[in-house]
């Protein structure tokens, strides 16, 4: 397995949705970092299940304890491990099925590569529940993050085909992703929140799932972050944001859209603007060469709709190696999106605070201050 990421800020998840516990080391934080736990609270209760009829229906606190590295009210420098205890699982839901292989999760493939072995029980170490010690890691990296003004937030862009208003690419400020983290459902356009809310609960309703995309961004991060040619900041980003489940693809800038612009088009002019330099559009996403040149981060990610759904559906018994049918009872998301953006910021907050650390070592924020 790679349950391992980062150069200087290194983290590793562990744990399966029905075992005992989840949660995650932190190697690399910077000493002497007062965490603020209502901050860290709040990061996880936007992640945490089981609080909406969008949710899925199992409830957990998810309240992270601290093992080491935190002494007096301070991280030490020492590996910081939290961990979540699994308190609401229903592993039964899981015994009816557990020859047949869910169609488009984890079940086949974690099977043919752990040889039969791997935890089946709430998609183990596959589920989108490993997600919960990432979202911790990704609030201290945040926290730490904020002390320079650097902010990460995003919004959704769309579910299923519902469209919500794009973020300002070259103006974004930090109080526009601040007051989306107070939403239920993260949109700029109300009216289209309100239609994605009714779009989710008829999918729901009709047993089935929606997807949809995440559009998020990181604001007054300055130029000269990231290193060509595989540490390019595109390239990092990607490697995380790919690993949270449902991710399916994820966009800079304009994203796919450029191909579709002339160069005219699509390039960022240089300005000078109250002594800084910047450009007048974002098509990049402030990236550039893999390097981010000090204009807003933008990128959207993909979410598919759920897989598992309670619609009767095609696959294989893999005890008796035959075609079977199935009809997933349980508690799962109508729609992964609205939980998964706490989590896709937390992601970005990791690699950029990596590459912050990796240009300026562990005593970047008291030479900063
Ligand atoms: C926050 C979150 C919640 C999720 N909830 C569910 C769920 O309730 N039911 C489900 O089948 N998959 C859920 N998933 C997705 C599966 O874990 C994922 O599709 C599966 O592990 C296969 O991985 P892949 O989609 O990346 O190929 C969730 C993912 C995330 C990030
Ligand atoms: C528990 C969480 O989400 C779970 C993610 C998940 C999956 O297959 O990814 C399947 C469901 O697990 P269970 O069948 O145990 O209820 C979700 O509830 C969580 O995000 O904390």
């Amino acid at each position: 397995m790679s349950s391992s990421f980062g150069h200087k800020f290194k983290i590793t998840i562990f744990g399966e949705s029905h075992g005992k516990a989840i949660g995650v080391v932190l190697d690399g934080l910077p000493p002497g970092i007062k965490l603020d736990m209502e901050f860290i609270k709040s990061e996880m209760a936007r992640r945490s299940p089981g609080k909406s009829s969008l949710s899925t229906a199992r409830s957990e606190a998810d309240e992270v304890e601290i093992l080491s590295g935190y002494f007096n009210g301070m991280t030490t420098g020492a590996p910081l491990c939290g961990i979540i205890f699994n308190r609401n699982v229903r592993s039964e839901d899981y015994s009816a099925i557990r020859n047949l292989m869910r169609p488009s999760h984890a079940d086949y493939t974690a099977f043919i590569k752990y040889d039969g072995f791997y935890d089946y029980r709430g998609g183990g170490h596959f589920s989108g529940r490993i997600t919960a010690p990432l979202v911790f890691a990704g609030a201290i990296a945040k926290q730490i993050l904020s002390t320079q003004n650097i902010a990460v937030g995003s919004h959704i862009k769309s579910i299923h085909n519902i469209e919500d208003k794009s973020f300002d690419y070259v103006n974004l400020k930090a109080e526009t992703l601040e007051s989306l983290r107070y939403l239920a459902l993260p949109v700029l356009d109300k009216d289209a929140g309100e239609k994605m809310e009714k779009c989710i609960l008829n999918a729901k309703e009709e047993k089935d799932s929606v997807g949809g995309v995440i559009e998020a961004a990181v604001v007054n991060l300055e130029a000269g972050l990231g290193s060509p040619f595989f540490d390019s900041v595109e390239s990092r980003l990607a490697h995380i944001l790919f690993s949270i489940p449902a991710v399916k693809g994820v966009e800079f800038g304009a994203g796919f859209d450029i191909t579709k612009m002339r160069g005219f088009k699509a390039n960022d002019e240089f300005v000078i603007e109250n002594g800084k330099i910047r450009t007048s559009t974002n098509n990049s996403g402030g990236i550039a060469g893999g390097i981010t040149n000090g204009m807003p981060i933008i990128f959207r990610v993909a979410v598919k709709p759920t897989p598992s759904i309670s619609l009767p559906q095609k696959t294989v018994d893999i005890s008796k190696f035959e075609e079977s049918s199935i009809c997933i009872k349980g508690r799962h998301d109508p729609c992964i999106v609205p939980r998964a953006v706490p989590v896709v910021e937390a992601a970005a907050s990791v690699v950029i605070l990596d590459f912050l650390l990796e240009r300026y070592g562990e005593k970047w924020i008291q030479w900063k201050n």
